[in-house]
C-alpha cells in the first residue's frame, strides 16, 4: 500500500533531522513541503508570528486546534517554560498517529498532549477530564468553518479568561469569513489583523489574533 504524503514528510524528519531538536524538525519539514510536497504546515513566515505571539504571552496551558503533523505544536511546545503544557487536537487518527512520532522525535513529548477527536466533543471535557481551569492560548488552525462555533464554545465552557488570546490561522486562504465578522463585532474580543503569505506559496493569507477582554 503506497506510502501518504504525511508519512513520506515524517520518513524526511526522521532521516534528515536532529533527534531531540525542535528547531532541526520545523527546519527539514519547511524544506521537504516547500521543496518536495505542499503541505498545510503553518510554515515559516506564519510560524515566526506565532513564535512572537507565544514569547509575548509565555503562557501555561495552551490549546491547539488541528495538528495535522505536529509542526505548529514543535513550534510552540520548544518555547513554553519549564511546566507548561499544550493541549493539541486532532480529527484524523492517521496524522494524529504521525503527529506523535514527530514530536517524540522533536523531543518535546513532555509538554504535548495530543487528543483525537471532533473539536465540538473534546472542548466540553478539558475542564474535567484534562484538568485545565483557563486557556492561556488557542491557536485556531483546524476547519475553518469550526473557528466562530468553537470559540463561542470555549466560553460558554468558561475555558476564556481576561487576557486569553486566541491566535487564528488562514483568515484569508482558505478563509475564515464567519469567524472574522464574529469576532471583530463582538466587543469583548480586541482583533488584530497579521497579513502574511499562504505556507510555502506566494498567495496571500493572514492570521488573526483575538485578545478576549472578559
Ligand atoms: O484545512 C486546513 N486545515 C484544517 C485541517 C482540518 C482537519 C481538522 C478538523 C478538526 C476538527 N476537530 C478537531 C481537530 C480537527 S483537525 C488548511 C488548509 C489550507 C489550504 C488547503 C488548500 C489550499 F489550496 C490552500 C490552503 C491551509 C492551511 O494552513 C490549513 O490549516
Ligand atoms: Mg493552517
Amino acid at each position: 500500500m503506497n506510502q501518504s504524503k504525511e508519512q513520506r514528510i515524517l520518513n524526511f524528519v526522521l532521516q534528515n533531522a536532529v533527534r531531540g531538536d525542535p528547531c532541526s524538525v520545523v527546519d527539514t519539514i519547511d524544506k521537504y513541503c516547500s521543496q518536495k510536497e505542499w503541505a498545510m504546515n503553518v510554515g515559516c513566515e506564519k510560524g515566526l508570528i506565532l513564535d512572537k505571539t507565544v514569547e509575548e504571552i509565555k503562557p501555561s496551558v495552551v490549546l491547539e486546534l488541528g495538528t495535522y503533523c505536529g509542526y505548529s505544536a514543535i513550534r510552540i511546545a520548544r518555547l513554553l517554560k519549564a511546566g507548561a503544557r499544550l493541549l493539541t487536537v486532532e480529527f484524523n487518527p492517521e496524522f494524529a498517529a504521525i503527529a506523535k512520532q514527530m514530536i517524540e522525535f522533536a523531543g518535546v513529548q513532555d509538554k504535548v498532549n495530543i487528543l483525537e477527536g471532533p473539536s465540538e466533543e473534546i472542548i466540553p471535557q478539558l475542564k474535567k477530564k484534562y484538568e485545565v481551569d483557563t486557556l492561556d492560548f488557542v491557536f485556531l488552525d483546524h476547519w475553518k468553518d469550526r473557528y466562530s462555533p468553537d470559540t463561542i464554545l470555549l466560553q460558554e465552557c468558561n475555558l476564556l479568561r481576561k487576557g486569553s488570546v486566541l491566535l487564528a490561522d488562514n483568515v484569508i486562504c482558505p478563509g475564515a469569513p464567519e469567524f472574522l465578522k464574529y469576532i471583530r463585532n463582538n466587543p469583548s474580543f480586541q482583533c488584530t489583523n497579521y497579513p502574511a503569505h499562504l505556507e510555502y506559496m506566494e498567495v496571500q493569507d493572514a492570521m488573526e489574533k483575538a485578545v478576549f477582554l472578559g
